[in-house]
C-alpha cells in the first residue's frame, strides 16, 4: 500500500497545518508589533534627543555669534568714540565688517537722541529706563523687537558707547538676522524657532510665517530643556527644546530654541521596517508551511495508510497489509495492525471452516462422514502436521477405529486398537472442554502416540470429546518440532471437539431417527417406507436384468385373538418371534418387512437363478408355513401360530410396487378364505375377489335395513337325539349373490365393528324365536348365540343384553352365549367380572371352539362357564388322529372336573357320535343331526322331534 497524503482529503492534515501556521504567525506578529513599537519608541527617543542636542548646539552657535556681535559692536564703539574725539564725523559706511554683521548701527546720545546711524529710516527701539541703566552700567543689552510679521522681528544689541561713561551715549545695533539666526546646521526639514522666554515672542523661525500656538509656547517655557510631541494639521512632530540662559551674558530675555521634526521623517526607518516586515512574515509562513507540510506528510502518511488499511479490513479484505518503514511508533503500529489482520484472517478462516464443518456435521448422517470432514479440513486451519481421531471406550480404555491423516497424505485407518493407560484415561475423563498439551519429552498418551507411527520430535494437542458427559472420542493434533502449537489452534481444537461431540450425539440421534423412520421398533425389521424404496429398486434391477421376483404378503391367523386375550405384551412377543422365524426362512438378500400390526411382506429376489421360479417360491412359502407350525412360547404359554401367505410375481402379476403389494394382499385374503395356514398365488380372478370383498363390506352395512339377514338354527341334541337347544347362526341372503356364508362376511363385520349391530340383532331375533317356540308348546329350548370378541369388549354389553331380555321378555335361562377363548382369556379379572354380570342376568355361558385357542387350564377354572364346546376340528379327526381324540378326552375330563356341560360340534358321522358318547360328551351338534336351517324348517324339526318323543322314535336327521 503506497498511498501519498492528500491535504485536500485530510481534515487532520489541514488542521495541523493551520495550527502550525498560526503557531508561527502569532509569535512572529507579536514580535513584529513589539519590535515596531520598541523601534518606534527608540527612534522617538533618539530623535527627540537629537533634536534637543541640535537645539543646544544651535544655542551655542547663537551665543558665539552674539558674543562676536558684541565684540564687533564694542569695536565699533571704540571707533565711534575715537572719531568723536578727533571730531571726525561718525562714518561707519566704510566699515564693511560692520555691515556684514549688523543691519544698522545707531548711537543714542545721552539726551536720547540718535546721533549717528548707518541707515536711513531705521526704526530704533526705545530703551526702557532699566535697559538704559543696565547698558550704562556696562551690560550689553539684547532687545528683541517684534515686527508685524515674523520676518520683521529683530534683535537689537546695545552697549555703552564708552565704558564707564554714561554720558557718552549708547551704541545700538540691529543684528543681521541671517547672520544671527544662521541655521545651516539645522535639517531643513525640521522646524526651528527661537522664542523669548519672558514674552514668549517668536524671534526666529526656520519656516516662514510659522506661528506656534500659545500652549506650545507656554509648554516650552516651563523648563530649561525638554522634549514633546505635537500636531500641526495632519503632521505630527517630535520636538526638543533648550533654553539659552542669555541673562548670564547679556541683559535680555533668555532664548528658548525649539526644534521639531515631522514624525514621518523621524520614523522613516520604521517605514522601511514596515515595508520589509510583511514579506518577512510571508516568508516565515511559507517556510512554516513547507516544513510543517513535510512534517505532517511524514506523520500523517502512515496514519493515512493505516486508515486505508482499516477501511479495507472493514470491507472484508483481510489480505491487505500496511507497509510503513518509518522506524518509529507508526511502524510498530503498522506491524500490530498487520498482525491483527493476520489473526483476524486466521480466525475467519477457522470460523468459515468451522461453519463448513458444522454444515457437514448437520448434513452428515453418520459419525464416519463427520470424522472424514474433520480429517480433511482441520490440518489446514489448525496448522498441524498430523491429525487423528479415535473412538474411546471409557470403561475398557480401548481406543479403536483410529483414523489419522498426515499433512499432504490421504487419511488412513489403523487396524489395531490401542489400550490406553489408566492414568491417561483418567486424565481424559477429567478434562472436559480443554486440551492436553504433550511436549516432546512428555510420556503421556505414549501408547496411543506410538501407533501413530511418527518419528522425531513432536508436540501433541489431545482433545477429549465427551458426549453426554461420557468420554467418546479423542482428537489428537501433531506438530513436528520445532513448530510450536499455535495458541489459536488450541481454542479451535477444543471448539472442534465440542462440535464433534454434538455431531456424534447428532449422528446417534440421526441414526435413531433413521432407524425409527425406516425400521420397525418392535421387530427391528424394515418398515413400509423401506419396502417401497427397496422394492422399487429391486423392480428396476429386475426390469433391467429381465429378472423375476416374488412378493409374499402375510398376516397371522387369529393374531387379534392373541392380542386381545394375552395382552399386547404377549402379542408383541409373538410378533418378534414370528419375525425371527421369517428371517430364518429366507436368504440374507431377501427383504423381510413388517408393514404394521400382524402384516408382513417378504420380497424374494433373483428368481431367474432358479430352474423353476414358481416351484422355488412355493418351497419358500411351505418352509415358512412349516416353520410357523413349530410351537413357540409366548407369555409362558406354548402356542402355534399360523399365517396365510399371498404371493404375487413380477413381472407376471404386476409391474409396479403398488400393484404387486395389492395383488399379494388379494392372494393372502384368498388363502385365508381357503381355510388359513396356507399360501396362494395371485391370479386375476383373485383381484376380482378382493374387489368383491370391498363391495361386500359396503353392502353388508345396509343388509339389516334391507332385511337381507336371517337367523338359521342348528339343533343341539342329547344322547337320545332329542333337540334340547340350537345354535343361532346368521345368514345373509344377498339379492344378487344369493346366500352368503358367515365365514365370509363375519370376519368382515368384525373388522368394521358392524358385528356389534349384527349380534344385537341376532340376539333379539333369537329371544323372539325362543318365545315363539315356547308359545307353540315346543321345547323347552336353550338357544345359543355367538358373541364375538368385539361384542364382548363392548363397554355396554351387559346393559344392552339386559335391555334385549327385558324388551323381548324372554326367560334368560333359555339363552346361552357362546364366547370364544379369545374373549374369555386375557385380562382375566375384567373378563371374569363381566361374565359374572352376564351370569347374573340368568344367562348360560359356553366356551366355543374350545381347544383351538390359547386357553390356560389354570385360569379356566376361574371363569363362570356352564358349557365347554369341543371344536369341530377335533371332532373331525377324532377317528383318524389319536392326538385329537386325546384332546377331546382331556376336554371332556376337564369339563367334568369343573362341573361343566359339554357339547361337541361338527359331528358328522355316527362313529364320531359313538366315540364322543364313549367319552361322555353331553350334547352333540352337527350335520349328523341337522344343518343350520331357517326358522320354519327348524320349527318342523322341533315338531317332528316332539312327535318322535311322543312315539319314542330315534333321533332326527336333517337331510
Ligand atoms: N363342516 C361342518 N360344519 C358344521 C357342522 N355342524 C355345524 N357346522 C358349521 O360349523 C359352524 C359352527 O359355528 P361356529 O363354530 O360358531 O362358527 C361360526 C361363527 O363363528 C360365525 N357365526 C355364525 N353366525 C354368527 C353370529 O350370529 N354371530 C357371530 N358372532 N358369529 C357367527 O360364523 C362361523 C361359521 O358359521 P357357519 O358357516 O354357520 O358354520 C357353522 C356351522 O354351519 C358339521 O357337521 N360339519
Amino acid at each position: 500500500m503506497d498511498r501519498k497524503l492528500s491535504f485536500r482529503g485530510s481534515k487532520v492534515a489541514r488542521r495541523i497545518l493551520f495550527s502550525f501556521v498560526l503557531a508561527a504567525l502569532i509569535p512572529i506578529g507579536i514580535l513584529g508589533v513589539l519590535s515596531f513599537q520598541q523601534v518606534k519608541q527608540q527612534l522617538q527617543e533618539q530623535t527627540a534627543k537629537a533634536l534637543q542636542r541640535g537645539c543646544k548646539e544651535y544655542a551655542y552657535g547663537l551665543v558665539s555669534r552674539l558674543l562676536f556681535a558684541e565684540s564687533s559692536l564694542r569695536l565699533a564703539a571704540l571707533k565711534i568714540d575715537k572719531s568723536k574725539k578727533g571730531d571726525e564725523s561718525i562714518a561707519l559706511d566704510g566699515e564693511q565688517w560692520l555691515q556684514g554683521q549688523f543691519d544698522g548701527l545707531v548711537v543714542i546720545a545721552a539726551n536720547g537722541k540718535p546721533s549717528a546711524w548707518s541707515r536711513d529710516n531705521m526704526a530704533i527701539p526705545a530703551l526702557t529706563e532699566q535697559e538704559l541703566g543696565q547698558v550704562v552700567a556696562g551690560k550689553t543689552l539684547l532687545k528683541p523687537v517684534s515686527g508685524q510679521r515674523l520676518q520683521d522681528s529683530r534683535l537689537w544689541m546695545a552697549i555703552n558707547l564708552v565704558e564707564h561713561s554714561p554720558k557718552a551715549g549708547v551704541l545700538m545695533a540691529e543684528l543681521k538676522p541671517e547672520l544671527l539666526w544662521n541655521s545651516e546646521t539645522i535639517d531643513p526639514n525640521n522646524l526651528l524657532w527661537v522664542m523669548a522666554a519672558d514674552s514668549m515672542e517668536i524671534l526666529f523661525a526656520l519656516e516662514q510665517d510659522f506661528d506656534p500656538p500659545l500652549d506650545l509656547r507656554a509648554q516650552v517655557s516651563q523648563a530649561n530643556s525638554g522634549r514633546f510631541t505635537w500636531q500641526q494639521g495632519e503632521e505630527a512632530y517630535l520636538s526638543g527644546y533648550w533654553k539659552l540662559p542669555v541673562a548670564t551674558l547679556f541683559f535680555g530675555p533668555d532664548l528658548i530654541i525649539t526644534q521639531s521634526q515631522p514624525e514621518t521623517l523621524a520614523f522613516a526607518a520604521i517605514r522601511q521596517f514596515s515595508a520589509i516586515y510583511p514579506p518577512v512574515i510571508l516568508l516565515a509562513v511559507l517556510i512554516v508551511v513547507y516544513l510543517s507540510s513535510r512534517l505532517i506528510a511524514k506523520y500523517l502518511t502512515p496514519l493515512e495508510r493505516l486508515k486505508e488499511g482499516t477501511h479495507r479490513v472493514a470491507e472484508g479484505n483481510l489480505e491487505c497489509r500496511v507497509d510503513i518503514d518509518s522506524h518509529d511508533e507508526f511502524e510498530e503500529l503498522a506491524d500490530s495492525f498487520n498482525e491483527m489482520t493476520r489473526r483476524l484472517r486466521s480466525q475467519f478462516d477457522i470460523l468459515a471452516t468451522m461453519a463448513e464443518i458444522d454444515r457437514n456435521i448437520l448434513s452428515a448422517l453418520n459419525a464416519e462422514d463427520i470424522v472424514d470432514t474433520a480429517l480433511n479440513r482441520l490440518p489446514s486451519i489448525l496448522f498441524c502436521d498430523l491429525i487423528s481421531i479415535a473412538a474411546v471406550n471409557p470403561d475398557t480404555g480401548i481406543a479403536n477405529d483410529i483414523r489419522m491423516r498426515r499433512r499432504g497424505q490421504n487419511s488412513e485407518t489403523l487396524s489395531e486398537p490401542v489400550i490406553l493407560s489408566q492414568l491417561d484415561v483418567a486424565d481424559l475423563l477429567d478434562m472436559q472442554n480443554t486440551a492436553i498439551e504433550i511436549d516432546i519429552d512428555d510420556q503421556r498418551m505414549s501408547e496411543y502416540l506410538h501407533v501413530l507411527g511418527v518419528s522425531g520430535a513432536w508436540r501433541y494437542l489431545v482433545v477429549p470429546v465427551h458426549v453426554n458427559g461420557v468420554l467418546a472420542s479423542i482428537i489428537c493434533l501433531g506438530y513436528q518440532a520445532p513448530k510450536q502449537i499455535p495458541p489459536e489452534s488450541r481454542n479451535a481444537a477444543i471448539s472442534f471437539g465440542d462440535r464433534i461431540a454434538v455431531a456424534l450425539s447428532n449422528a446417534a440421534w440421526e441414526e435413531k431417527l433413521y432407524q425409527h423412520a425406516h425400521y420397525d421398533s418392535l421387530t427391528g425389521l424394515p418398515n413400509r417406507l423401506v419396502l417401497h424404496d427397496r422394492l422399487g429398486q429391486e423392480l428396476a434391477r429386475a426390469r433391467r436384468d429381465d429378472a423375476q421376483l416374488a412378493v409374499f404378503f402375510m398376516d397371522l391367523d387369529r393374531f387379534k385373538n392373541v392380542n386381545d386375550s394375552l395382552g399386547h405384551a404377549a402379542g408383541d412377543e409373538l410378533l418378534r418371534q414370528v419375525a425371527r422365524i421369517f428371517l430364518n426362512c429366507v436368504r440374507a438378500t431377501d427383504l423381510v418387512v413388517r408393514l404394521g400390526g400382524d402384516e408382513f411382506v417378504i420380497v424374494i429376489g433373483e428368481l431367474h437363478n432358479h430352474h423353476n421360479p414358481v416351484s422355488f417360491v412355493s418351497t419358500v412359502a411351505e418352509k415358512i408355513l412349516a416353520a410357523l407350525n413349530q410351537p413357540v412360547t409366548v407369555a409362558g404359554l406354548p402356542m402355534t401360530v399360523t399365517t396365510s401367505v399371498g404371493i404375487a410375481l413380477f413381472p407376471e402379476d404386476a409391474d409396479n410396487v403398488q400393484d404387486l403389494l395389492k395383488n399379494a394382499d388379494a392372494a393372502m385374503y384368498y388363502a385365508k378364505s381357503e381355510g388359513r395356514a396356507n399360501f396362494r398365488f395371485y391370479s386375476p380372478e383373485l383381484n376380482a375377489a378382493a374387489l368383491e370383498n370391498i363391495k361386500l363390506e359396503q353392502e353388508l352395512r345396509g343388509a339389516i335395513g334391507r332385511n337381507e339377514l336371517l337367523v338359521f338354527y342348528q339343533p343341539k341334541v342329547d344322547w337320545d337325539g332329542r333337540i334340547v337347544g340350537a345354535e343361532a347362526l346368521i345368514r345373509w341372503r344377498h339379492t344378487e349373490l344369493g346366500m352368503i356364508s358367515p365365514a365370509k362376511f363375519i370376519p368382515l363385520a368384525e373388522q368394521t365393528s358392524l358385528i356389534v349391530e349384527i349380534s344385537d340383532w341376532v340376539l333379539e331375533q333369537t329371544c323372539l324365536w325362543v318365545n315363539a317356540c315356547h308359545a307353540q308348546g315346543l321345547g323347552p329350548l336353550r338357544i345359543s348365540v355367538n358373541l364375538s370378541a368385539v361384542d364382548f369388549k363392548h363397554p355396554e354389553l351387559v346393559e344392552k343384553i339386559a335391555a334385549v331380555l327385558t324388551k323381548t321378555g324372554v326367560d334368560p335361562k333359555f339363552i346361552e352365549l357362546e364366547l370364544t377363548e379369545s374373549v374369555a382369556i386375557g385380562n382375566i379379572k375384567a373378563c371374569v367380572e363381566r361374565m359374572h354380570h352376564l351370569k347374573a342376568l340368568g344367562l348360560t355361558l359356553s366356551m366355543d371352539d374350545f381347544g383351538t385357542g390359547f386357553s390356560s387350564l389354570s385360569y379356566l377354572k376361574e371363569l363362570p362357564l356352564d358349557v365347554l364346546k369341543i371344536d369341530q376340528s377335533f371332532v373331525r379327526h377324532l377317528e383318524s388322529d389319536d392326538s385329537s381324540a386325546a384332546i377331546v378326552r382331556a376336554i371332556l375330563a376337564l369339563a367334568d372336573g369343573l362341573g361343566m356341560e359339554t357339547i361337541a360340534e361338527g359331528v358328522e358321522t355316527a362313529a364320531q357320535l359313538e366315540l364322543l358318547k364313549r367319552h361322555h360328551c353331553g350334547l352333540f351338534q352337527g350335520y349328523l343331526f341337522s344343518r343350520p336351517v331357517p326358522t320354519d324348517e327348524f320349527l318342523s324339526l322341533l315338531q317332528a322331534d316332539a312327535l318322535r318323543r311322543g312315539a319314542e322314535l330315534p333321533a332326527i336327521s336333517s337331510s
